[in-house]
């Protein structure tokens, strides 16, 4: 599996953000795009998870399979927001994720331990703190397989011992033959990764 981006061009409000960016990423693979603020990191990572329409070249999982009909199907989309409603227990968001997500990966309390929240699973989300809201998204992502990654600043709150953590779970992911796309203005500590820069002539 590979996920080609080919001369691939983004726009909002009808103004071309970026274009021309091409990459190509292969099982294990692991890209950080950077750029400054307003360089059009976010509106790629949309482009390329189906959020928003490609503008001119194209993106795509080469081959496609009838597991993974089609790229918005292989990813796992991180935004800035983490998609948890305040109400419902951490364990009650994760199992709603699980159910509609499909392919069903860890547990809930299996990722919940991966990301050092096993003691709190039972407490609202709104009463988590930023970053424990954060290792929630994160969680996310390891209830239910998908195998392309799109992570806009994943790390953004996180402490320390969190960052380290989660840097380890991306390894791993890479490890099992998955592909990352992250956007971010701080280092992910990962092992292997090649670079995207963005807004710059
Ligand atoms: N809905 C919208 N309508 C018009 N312009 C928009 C819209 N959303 C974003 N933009 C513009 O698109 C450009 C790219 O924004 P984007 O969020 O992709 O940048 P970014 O590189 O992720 O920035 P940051 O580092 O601040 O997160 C910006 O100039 C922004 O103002």
């Amino acid at each position: 599996m590979r996920l080609v981006a080919d001369n691939l061009a983004g726009e909002r409000g009808g103004e071309t953000v970026f274009s021309g960016i091409s990459f190509s990423l292969d099982e294990g693979d692991a890209l950080v795009v950077t750029g400054p603020n307003g360089a059009g990191k976010s509106t790629l990572l949309r482009v390329v998870a189906g959020l928003l329409p490609v503008a001119g070249g194209g993106v795509a999982l080469e081959p496609t399979s009838e597991e993974w009909p089609d790229l918005a199907s292989a990813c796992h989309y991180l935004g800035h927001q983490n998609g948890m409603k305040t109400a419902l227990t951490v364990t009650e968001n994760l199992s709603f994720w699980r159910d509609y997500l499909g392919a069903p990966h860890l547990t809930v309390p299996e990722a919940l331990e991966m990301v050092g929240l096993d003691a709190i699973g039972h407490l609202p989300f709104g009463y988590l703190s930023t970053g424990q809201r954060r290792r929630v998204a994160i969680a996310r992502l390891l209830v239910s397989y998908r195998p392309v990654w799109l992570l806009d600043e994943p790390t953004a709150g996180l402490d320390r011992a969190s960052e380290r953590q989660f840097a380890d779970l991306m390894d791993a992911h890479c490890e099992d033959g998955g592909i990352i796309l992250a956007a971010t203005h701080l280092p992910l500590g990962l092992e292997q990764t090649q670079e995207l820069r963005m807004g710059e002539a």
